[in-house]
């Protein structure tokens, strides 16, 4: 058989195949049902009961796994539900590795599970990728899971050399990423030596803020079926018209985060110009700013800042107007929000302190408005909150 014509991102992300729909139908059909009918009592179908099986589902995990670049994806309720099936791969005694800087519900996940499975999760710093090489162990490593960028310190992992250290060492362990912040348009973490790729679908897989989802690629049929495995035996699958809404979101990806991408750059520029410390992939003042070029084909649209006082941060955050103080990125909607009050107050304020989140940090996720509008009311707040003086 002819191999497939494949296509770039942004064509391939819009092209949703569905050549066996009866009626030609554009939209993939939303099959909002939990049992499918056999025609005999041993003769069963493809799908008999939606927890194990959807083909709404099935489309959406086709449709993630042709962009993700996967061997298979998996959709199920959200993104730490699948950090969630992924953890479900390791037993009691065997580790974690993962970074020091890390979304507060993804340390929550590990923290519980160091409490009630004794699985021991080691903090490093994974923007140097021979940290890791004291802690690898051959028998007790089963998974290293890195962010990068970081949420909500932006900082940069190398995942090819740190894959590369991981696989010689132990030949057991997987390395995930969690790909939420960069997306599979700018990152591809399964094509540079991952095991395992996750996403909080919530965010930019979705874009609009109007479902939960959590979707894992992996380009290995094994590891692909002892993750459906754990979907199905947990019931976390993701259910028909949250499938149809993301596989709806999705098609959109590049044109979004081209726009919302080129906003971040514009609002990083007019930060640093005002004399603040950025966080952000495209600045040249970031550290890994070369490494980051390497292993990803832009910046996304999320950065974070310091002001240097609690007190005009929270200023800032109330005076914006036309940014939501919100939790969650990735949305067509920009936002604003505290990390230490907000998406990382799980945190206990003294691993906070030892981890160095500064508590005045400031987090923008930028949206699809019209760039000076953003930037005027940035400007207003920073103005209103004495953070600036656009007289001076
Ligand atoms: C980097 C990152 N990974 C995973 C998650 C978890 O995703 P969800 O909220 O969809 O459970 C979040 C945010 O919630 C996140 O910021
Ligand atoms: N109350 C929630 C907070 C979710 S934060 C969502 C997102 N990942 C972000 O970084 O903003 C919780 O406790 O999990």
């Amino acid at each position: 058989m002819a191999e497939q014509k494949r296509y770039r991102f942004a064509t391939e992300v819009v092209t949703v195949d569905n050549p066996d729909d009866p009626h030609n139908a554009a939209s993939v059909p939303i099959y909002q049902s939990a049992t499918f009918k056999q025609k005999s009592a041993t003769a069963g179908g493809e799908y008999d009961y939606s927890r194990s099986g959807n083909p709404t589902r099935t489309h959406l995990e086709n449709h993630l796994a042709k962009v993700m670049g996967a061997k298979r994806a998996l959709a199920v309720t959200s993104g730490m539900g699948a950090l969630d099936v992924i953890t479900r791969l390791v037993r009691a005694g065997e580790e974690i590795i993962a970074g020091d800087d890390l979304y507060g519900g993804t340390n929550r996940l590990l923290s519980f599970l160091n409490k009630s499975q004794n699985i021991k999760t080691h903090h490093i710093d994974t923007t140097r990728a021979d940290a890791i090489l004291p802690y690898l162990d051959p028998v007790k490593t089963r998974l290293v899971l890195l962010e990068t960028p970081t949420n909500p310190l932006i900082k940069i992992a190398d995942i090819p050399t740190i894959a590369q250290y991981v696989h010689d060492k132990c030949p057991n362990a997987l390395v995930v990423v969690d790909n939420t912040m960069m997306s599979p348009y700018l990152q591809r973490p399964l094509e540079m030596g991952a095991d395992i790729s996750y996403h909080s679908g919530t965010k930019y897989l979705s874009g609009h803020h109007d479902l939960m989802a959590g979707v894992i690629g992996t380009r290995s049929d094994d590891v692909g079926d002892q993750l459906y495995y754990v979907i199905n035996a947990t019931g976390c699958g993701l259910g028909p018209f949250d499938s149809w809404l993301l596989l709806r979101g999705i098609k959109t990806l590049a044109v979004r985060m081209d726009k919302q991408q080129a906003s971040a750059i514009r609002v990083c520029d007019f930060l640093e110009r005002h004399g603040f410390k950025v966080h952000y992939p495209g600045s040249r003042k970031h550290p890994q700013y070369e490494l980051h070029k390497r292993i990803a084909s832009g910046p996304g649209a999320v950065l974070s800042f310091e002001t240097g006082d609690v007190g005009i941060s929270e200023r800032i955050v109330e005076a914006a107007k036309l940014w939501s103080i919100s939790v969650s990125f990735g949305c067509v909607n920009s936002l604003i929000s505290m990390p230490c009050r907000m998406s990382h107050a799980s945190i206990p304020a003294h691993i906070r302190a030892e981890r160095a989140l500064p508590e005045d940090l400031i987090r923008l996720c930028i949206g699809i408005e019209d760039v000076e509008d953003l930037l005027d009311d940035l400007r207003d707040a920073l103005q209103a909150a004495g953070a600036i003086d656009v007289k001076a």
